[in-house]
């Protein structure tokens, strides 16, 4: 089993990453959790992982209360926030409870919400199942629902007491939503660290073919780099902000499609289009943004769209958290593994990189 800890002081944490589940209990012992035991997951992660995982946390001793949720973003809202509450009451859950999250990041945010708010506040421990919760949304706190069709935009910044990431649940994922976890790997090694993009773009076979190791690594290396930025930033003051590149027209797309495209896809059209506009303004050479983009199809990721509505892709970006005063800033790459924050205020210039997606 592998260790990386998030240093964040008093609401410090490890993840354990590992190749089952049978060290899920004693990692409960570990975090002296011991109230009561609420399991949420989606109704395709409950059939794939759900009863190893149960049976792994029973060998304490432990009853475990389960919550099945639809899978998919749409559940991703303040319905489903309610339902979840009214469980939770229902089976007189207390403060010292325990709430697990058994899914990809749509269970992870929604749980985290639940957690963060239920009672001001109940432990959570997050098991990552997707590639996309294991590489990002299980690390970090951003908990949180869609609210009206914009992302992300209610939620609260809520650390899990601890990770556990069992790299063979990715067995059971479809390829599709493999691909879209890859988008923010590719992510990080973008805006942090060059030989990890190299390491990526070197291993895209491997890791379709569930090399434990490689993904043992992959796991590692992206838990490290998302972990060194969290510590430097918990709550997006500055630094943090670079973990949305990709995202400020990514975002845009997911909402006007209305998550025909998985949030995955859609950093990835996002981080082209970002390359581009970061190419036009002579900040990166040309040669490096064909590389990421390369990269990016090699896996399968969309790089482009038969169509795209530039002018609503362009008014719903103004929705994102880091819009201030009316202005966007936008993360930008300088080079492969070094991203800076800029403002971009014309118009034209904006809606020329996202028009730079349209096949
Ligand atoms: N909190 C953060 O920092 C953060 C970071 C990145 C993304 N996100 C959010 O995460 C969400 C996307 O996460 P996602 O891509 O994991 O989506 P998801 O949670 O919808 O999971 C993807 C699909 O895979 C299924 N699935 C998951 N694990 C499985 C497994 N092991 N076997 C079989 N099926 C499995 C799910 O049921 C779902 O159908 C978006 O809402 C995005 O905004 C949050
Ligand atoms: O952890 C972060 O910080 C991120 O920005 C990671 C993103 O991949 C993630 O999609 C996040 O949920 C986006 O946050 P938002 O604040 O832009 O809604
Ligand atoms: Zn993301």
């Amino acid at each position: 089993m592998i260790k990386v800890n998030i240093d964040l002081g008093e609401r410090s944490y490890p993840i354990y990453i590992t190749t089952d589940y049978s060290s899920l209990a004693k990692s409960m012992s570990l975090a002296r959790l011991n109230g009561k035991l609420a399991l949420i997951t989606d109704n395709n992660v409950d059939k794939a992982q759900g009863e190893a995982c149960i049976e792994a946390l029973k060998s304490n001793g432990l009853k475990v209360y389960k919550y099945v949720i639809e899978a998919g973003e749409k559940s991703k809202n303040l319905d489903t926030i309610r339902e979840i509450y009214k469980f939770l009451i229902d089976n007189k859950f207390e403060r010292n409870s325990v709430l697990i999250a058994l899914g990809g990041g749509v269970v992870g945010d929604i749980t985290g919400f639940v957690a963060a708010t239920f009672l001001r506040g109940v432990n959570f421990v997050q098991i990552p199942t997707s590639l996309l919760a294991q590489a990002d949304s299980s690390v970090g706190g951003k908990v949180g629902v869609d609210f009206e069709g914009k992302k992300n935009i209610i939620g609260a910044f809520y650390q899990p007491k601890f990770v556990y990431l069992n790299v063979n649940t990715l067995k059971t994922l479809p390829v599709r939503e493999i691909q879209a976890g890859m988008a923010e790997i590719v992510k990080h090694g973008v805006i942090r660290d060059p030989e990890f993009f190299d390491f990526i773009d070197y291993n895209v076979s491997k890791i379709f073919n569930f090399d434990e190791d490689v993904l043992q690594y992959l796991a590692k290396v992206n838990c490290t780099i998302k972990g060194s930025v969290v510590e430097q930033d918990e709550k997006e003051s500055g630094l943090r902000a670079i973990l949305n590149f990709g995202h400020t027209i990514g975002h845009a797309i997911e909402s006007v499609y209305e998550f025909k495209y998985l949030h995955g896809e859609c950093v990835s059209l996002g981080m082209v289009a970002a390359l581009k506009m970061a190419c036009d303004l002579e900040m990166i050479e040309e040669n490096d943004v064909q590389r990421v983009v390369e990269t990016l199809d090699k896996i399968g990721l969309p790089v482009r769209l038969d169509h795209i509505d530039v002018d609503e892709v362009y008014e719903r970006m103004f929705f994102d958290k880091k819009v201030k005063d009316n202005k966007i800033t936008f993360v930008l790459p300088k080079s492969i593994g070094e991203v800076i924050q800029c403002v971009v205020e014309d118009e034209a210039r904006i809606k020329k990189a996202i028009s730079h997606l349209q096949s």
